[in-house]
C-alpha cells in the first residue's frame, strides 16, 4: 500500500507535485497518468526516498522509505531500464545487490528465471538489448519479493513479447495481492493493463478512479437505448442531469452516467427498454479530455477546453 499525503515538490519556483493525496491499493494494477512533466516521476523518486518532499509525506506500508528497515523487502521498482552498472554480468549485479540489502544469493537465481534471462546470467550487461535491460530491472525489483512495485514506462521500446510478458507479469504481481503502480503515455496499453487510474496534472489530481469509470465519465462515452416510452424517459433522464439525444422515434443516446444507472433510472421511471447498449469512448479518448487544460505544450491538434467538457469521474 502506498498512501500520498499533501505531497508537494516544489524545486524554486517551478511546482512539480502539488499537494497529492491518494492511496494507491494491494490487489490492483493502478495506471499513474499525466502529460509529460506532470509530475509522476518526480512522484514516485519521493515514494523512493530519491527526492525530498517540500511538504506532505509519501508513505509505503504506513512508512516513509527512509524508515524501512529493509526497503528492497517492501518496494521494489524500475525508474531507468538502464540504470545496471554497465561493467557487471547480470548475476554479479544483482548479487551485490542481494548481498547489499541482506536477501540470500539463491534468490538471486530465481529472479533471474523468473525474468527469462537465466540463458544470459554471465553476459555483461552492456551488451544486452533494450528489453534484457528492463528485465534486469524488474530482476532487480522483484529481489526481495516486495509487497509494492513501482514501474516507470515499463514496456517502452520492448517488442510486442516483450509487452506481453510486461502485462502479464503486472497482472500476476497483482493478484498475488501486491501494490502495483505503473506509469506509462501508451494509453492503449493502460486500457489492457490497468484496473485503477490515477491521472496527474500540472503535480495535481485529475482523476483517481476505475478505469471503466474514468471511460464512462468521457463525454464521447453514451449509452444508448430504445423504448416506447422515449419521450417522457428523455424528459425524465435530462431531470436528473444527465446529457439526453432522441432521433425523435424510439432511440435515445444518453451521457453523463453508466449503463448500470441509466438501466436504474428507465427501471425506477417504469419505461419498457428495447435496448440498452453501450457506445464507450477509448482511454485516450476519456484521457484527453481530462487532461486537456493540463497539457503544458499542446500540439495544435490537442482538444481544447472548449471543444471538450471536463468528464466528470
Ligand atoms: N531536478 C529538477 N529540477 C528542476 N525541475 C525539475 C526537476 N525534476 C523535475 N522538474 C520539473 O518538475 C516537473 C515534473 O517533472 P516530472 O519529470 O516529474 O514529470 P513527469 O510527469 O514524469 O513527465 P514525463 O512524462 O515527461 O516523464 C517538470 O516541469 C520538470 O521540468
Amino acid at each position: 500500500m502506498i498512501a500520498l499525503r499533501g505531497l508537494t515538490k516544489r524545486y524554486g519556483t517551478k511546482v512539480a507535485v502539488d499537494g497529492l493525496t491518494c492511496d494507491i491499493e494491494p490487489g490492483k494494477v493502478t495506471g499513474f497518468l499525466g502529460p509529460n512533466g506532470a509530475g509522476k516521476s518526480t512522484t514516485m523518486r519521493m515514494i523512493l526516498g530519491l527526492d525530498r518532499p517540500t511538504s506532505g509525506q509519501a508513505l509505503v506500508n504506513g512508512k516513509e522509505y527512509a524508515h524501512l528497515r529493509h526497503p528492497l523487502c517492501e518496494v521494489g521498482a524500475v525508474l531507468d531500464a538502464k540504470a545496471s552498472h554497465p561493467g557487471h554480468s547480470a548475476r554479479t549485479y544483482l548479487r551485490a545487490m542481494a548481498r547489499s540489502n541482506g536477501i540470500p544469493t539463491r534468490r538471486v537465481e530465481e529472479v533471474l528465471e523468473l525474468v527469462g534471462l537465466t540463458e544470459v546470467t554471465g553476459k555483461r550487461t552492456k551488451s544486452f538489448s533494450l528489453g534484457m535491460g528492463q528485465r534486469l530491472g524488474i530482476a532487480g525489483a522483484l529481489l526481495g519479493d516486495p509487497g509494492v512495485l513501482m514501474f516507470d514506462e515499463p514496456v517502452n521500446g520492448l517488442d510486442p513479447d516483450g509487452v506481453r510478458w510486461v502485462r502479464g507479469l503486472m497482472r500476476s504481481l497483482a493478484d498475488e495481492g501486491r501494490t502495483v503502480l505503473v506509469s506509462s503515455h501508451l494509453m492503449s496499453e493502460m486500457q489492457e493493463t490497468a484496473d485503477q487510474l490515477i491521472v496527474i496534472g500540472k503535480g495535481t489530481l485529475i482523476a483517481n478512479a476505475p478505469i471503466e469509470q474514468v471511460i464512462a465519465g468521457s463525454s464521447l462515452t453514451a449509452v444508448k437505448l430504445r423504448s416506447p416510452q422515449a419521450d417522457a424517459l428523455a424528459r425524465d433522464l435530462a431531470a436528473r442531469g444527465l446529457g439526453v439525444e432522441g432521433d425523435g422515434g424510439d432511440e435515445l443516446i444518453v451521457t453523463g452516467a453508466t449503463i448500470e444507472r441509466v438501466g436504474e433510472l428507465a427501471h425506477a421511471a417504469g419505461a419498457v427498454l428495447h435496448e440498452l447498449s453501450m457506445r464507450a469512448a477509448s482511454l485516450e479518448q476519456a484521457y484527453m479530455e481530462l487532461t486537456a487544460t493540463s497539457v503544458e505544450y499542446a500540439t495544435p491538434t490537442s482538444p481544447t477546453p472548449d471543444d471538450s467538457p471536463k468528464a466528470q469521474v
